[in-house]
């Protein structure tokens, strides 16, 4: 886990450049650039220059960037994972992870081509995946391989497990929650997975709270209509600020030193109260 924000993370397919260089100028945390599902399998070597091209000319940027490659597995995922080291990503994201040993091959090649200062992120989007969650996640939170962010990959999820209905998401979400669990066990983040209908602001935003109350860090975006949503759902509340600056200033009045339990206003607060408070304030710092 890291202090990073990563409220709203947008997907821009590699092989779209106008949207790429868009990508730049809009307020997402994170960009990941996709080589995977976006990209036509006829297109994979096309994406894959485009992708070094985009690199290479891009203006430096503060915003968090990340590759998917397309999976180890397939015949593209070696030439894919050359490529992204070779630009320098801060992650790079492995789609269909279902065993701790593809992050051990994926960070052992990305060290190999000199890309050792990248991370590691996993898309948790096969039911395999939910089975083997604590071996990803305990493998992968290791300072060796750093695995620092699942993302659900519903779509995926939804057609290996033929999730339909008017009851999918309520599904989806149980389906979901051991890598949530394990996700906060092992001090990994969680991003929720993406909401097809970009035109339905209403749904989405309703399915960012649902995310945020369920534990998510952030969501994955595939239009910057979505941004501004996902920004302020995941940000803590000016409310949920003052509340814990209170709880700060309590606890440093001189009355209070020395005590693990205080009374503020009407309610019980314990110093793992604080410590929850403290840490809602670095992150309302952090974005
Ligand atoms: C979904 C889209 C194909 C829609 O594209 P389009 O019809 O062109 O949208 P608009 O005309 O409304 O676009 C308005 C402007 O915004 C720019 N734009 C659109 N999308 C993006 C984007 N993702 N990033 C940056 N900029 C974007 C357009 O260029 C327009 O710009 P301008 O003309 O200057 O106004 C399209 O949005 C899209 O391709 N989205 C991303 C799709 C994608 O990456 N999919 C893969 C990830 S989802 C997934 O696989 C998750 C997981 O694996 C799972 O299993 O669930
Ligand atoms: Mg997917």
């Amino acid at each position: 886990m890291t202090n990073k924000p990563r409220r709203s993370v947008l997907y821009v397919p590699a092989t779209n450049a106008k949207a790429l260089a868009k990508a730049g100028t809009l307020a997402c945390d994170t960009v990941i650039v996709d080589l995977e599902d976006s990209v036509a399998p006829e297109a994979k070597a096309e994406a894959r220059d485009a992708l070094v091209a985009h690199f290479a000319n891009a203006p430096a940027s503060q915003k968090e960037t990340v590759i998917r490659v397309n999976a180890l597995e397939t015949g593209w995922g070696a030439a894919d994972l050359a490529a992204a080291a070779s630009c320098h990503p801060d992650a790079v994201l492995l789609p269909k992870v279902e065993t701790a040993d593809q992050l051990r091959s994926a960070r052992a090649m990305l060290d190999e081509a000199g890309a050792s200062d990248a991370s590691l992120w996993a898309m948790i989007e096969t039911p395999l995946a939910i089975v083997n969650i604590k071996e990803i996640c305990a493998v992968g939170s290791r300072s060796d391989i750093r695995l620092q962010c699942l993302v659900a990959g519903t779509n995926d999820l939804a057609k290996e497990t033929v999730l339909a209905g008017s009851r999918a998401r309520l599904t989806m979400v149980e389906w979901l929650a051991p890598a949530v669990i394990h996700a906060k066990a092992f001090l990994i983040d969680i991003l929720d997975g993406v909401y097809n209908d970009f035109r339905d602001v209403d749904g989405f935003a309703a399915e960012c709270r649902e995310g945020a109350e369920r534990g998510f860090d952030g969501k994955t975006l595939i239009h910057p209509s979505q941004i501004d949503v996902a920004n302020e759902v995941f940000s803590p509340s000016q409310k949920a600020i003052e509340n814990a600056r209170a709880i700060v200033a309590a606890f440093d009045h001189p009355d209070n030193a020395g005590r693990g339990v205080i009374s503020l206003e009407g309610k019980m607060v314990e110093r793992l109260h604080l410590e929850m408070a403290q840490r809602l304030l670095v992150k309302a710092a952090s974005v």
